[in-house]
């Protein structure tokens, strides 16, 4: 099932990309995988280990993005990831624009949740709604259970980019976002004689491993 279609899209607001809107961007996933933790590393630029209680119902950050000269703002909604907040949190998917979807690779229940989370994005959101699949907690590399391949795989049957994040060093925090606001840029602005984009060869290009890059 590809959920990506990015050719049907009507969002934007013509050729010319207007700057004052805003993009709602929400974060999904499980109780625990990390979703305040990575809204607060990209907003903030710090991990505060251990600190968040559970998200209770949803709140939102505002954050201006700058892609190509141009500044993209980005409404990022944060969600309870407990089943008793679900009924509030799906009356939020409707009118988002791009979904951040994140399982934790220590914990093999939150990947395998993946596809259910898919099912309710599916009935719930707008049909081109920009998804990304984020396994996070990458630093964690003593208790992976998730391998990066499967991540990839899930990510490639879905027709979505995929990348391993970690809020606690800020892996790829940014790129994940900067990625969104490009692609929500492009849609919005797109030219029928202008470059194309494709955000999963972008993330691709850009993305660090947990395997290969320092951790410091
Ligand atoms: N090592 C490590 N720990 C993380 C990372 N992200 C989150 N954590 C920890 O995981 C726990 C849960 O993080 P939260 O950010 O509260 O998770 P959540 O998805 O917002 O949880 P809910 O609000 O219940 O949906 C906390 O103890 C965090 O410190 C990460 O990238 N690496």
């Amino acid at each position: 099932m590809d959920l990506q279609r990015p050719d049907s899209y009507q969002g934007g607001a013509g050729p010319v990309f207007n700057e004052h809107v805003l993009h709602k961007t929400i974060l999904v996933g499980d109780s625990g995988v990390g979703k305040t933790s990575l809204l607060v590393q990209f907003d903030q630029g710090k991990f505060i280990p251990g600190s968040f209680s559970a998200t209770v119902g949803i709140g939102f950050t505002n954050k201006v993005v700058t892609v190509d000269g141009v500044r993209v703002k980005l409404q990022i909604w944060d969600t309870a990831g407990q089943e008793r907040f679900r009924s509030v949190t799906h009356a939020y998917y409707r009118d988002a624009q791009a979904l951040l979807l994140l399982y934790d690779i220590t914990n093999k229940s939150s990947f395998d949740n993946i596809r259910a989370w898919l099912t309710e994005i599916h009935e719930y959101a707008q049909r081109d709604v920009v998804i990304m699949l984020l396994g996070n907690k990458a630093d964690v590399s003593s208790e992976r259970v998730i391998r990066s391949e499967d991540g990839e795989t899930l990510a490639r049957e879905y027709g979505v980019p995929f990348l391993e994040t970690s809020a606690k060093t800020g892996m790829n925090v940014e790129l994940a976002f900067l990625a969104i606001a490009k692609e929500l840029k492009y849609r919005a602005g797109q030219q029928t004689d202008g470059p194309s984009f494709q955000i999963r060869d972008y993330v691709e290009s850009q993305k660090k491993r947990s395997s290969c890059c320092s951790f410091v």
